[in-house]
């Protein structure tokens, strides 16, 4: 297959994994945006966490949230728990790779708060870790996955909402996790500030 082929088939991919999440993802992501409007109005905060690609997401959300998404409006509170160095290699250093994310969620989390986990494969042990250390803290969980969702479902309780890519490979999965990603951001601006968009 010459290089073109294969970029056609890369964006073919890409646009069938996204009609496929469509129908099969609105409900969940509404619901999702939602609850997560409705955290901060009731002045909680955002905490995000994932693993690789996954990382660049958490940053991505938490980043329109502080800064701005695509109107004018204040910062709203997030906090990606992927971007500090020396807590990341010291809580990996002293205790466990799978307790990166945890430690902080048990520091950070106050009642009222909300946790966006991220895996394609729903198997990164950070983020199940991380899952348990949220309802520890009794705060809910908006899980972002794909495949078969991975252990990550298995410890997913009432409360929380699962969005879970029907897709196999991670990099399909990762540009629908992105565009659930700025759904979610959408939401939240038209639940706290109103319907107008950038023209
Ligand atoms: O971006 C990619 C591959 O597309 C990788 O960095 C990928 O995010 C890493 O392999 C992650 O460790 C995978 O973790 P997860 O999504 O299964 O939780
Ligand atoms: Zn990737």
């Amino acid at each position: 297959m010459d290089p073109s082929e294969r970029i056609a088939q890369q964006f073919h991919e890409s646009i069938q994994a996204k009609q496929a999440a469509l129908n099969h993802l609105r409900p969940a992501i509404s619901q999702a945006g939602l609850a997560m409007a409705e955290c901060l109005r009731r002045d909680g905060k955002i905490l995000s966490c994932g693993n690789g690609g996954s990382a660049g997401d958490a940053q991505h959300f938490s980043s329109e949230l502080l800064n701005r998404f695509e109107m004018e409006r204040p910062g709203l509170p997030a906090v990606a728990l992927t971007t500090d160095s020396s807590t990341l290699t010291s809580i990996a250093n002293d205790y466990a790779y799978e307790q990166v994310f945890a430690r902080q969620i048990r520091a950070l989390a106050t009642p009222g708060d909300m946790l966006l986990a991220i895996s394609t494969s729903g198997g990164s042990p950070n983020v199940v870790e991380a899952v348990s250390a949220a309802h520890d803290r009794g705060i809910r969980v908006i899980a972002l996955s794909g495949r078969e969702g991975g252990q990550l479902a298995g410890v997913l309780d009432e409360r929380d909402i699962e969005i879970r890519v029907p897709a196999q490979a991670t990099a399909r999965i990762q540009e629908v996790h992105l565009l659930v990603i700025h759904c979610l951001c959408d939401l939240i601006d038209q639940q706290l500030f109103g319907d107008q968009r950038p023209t």
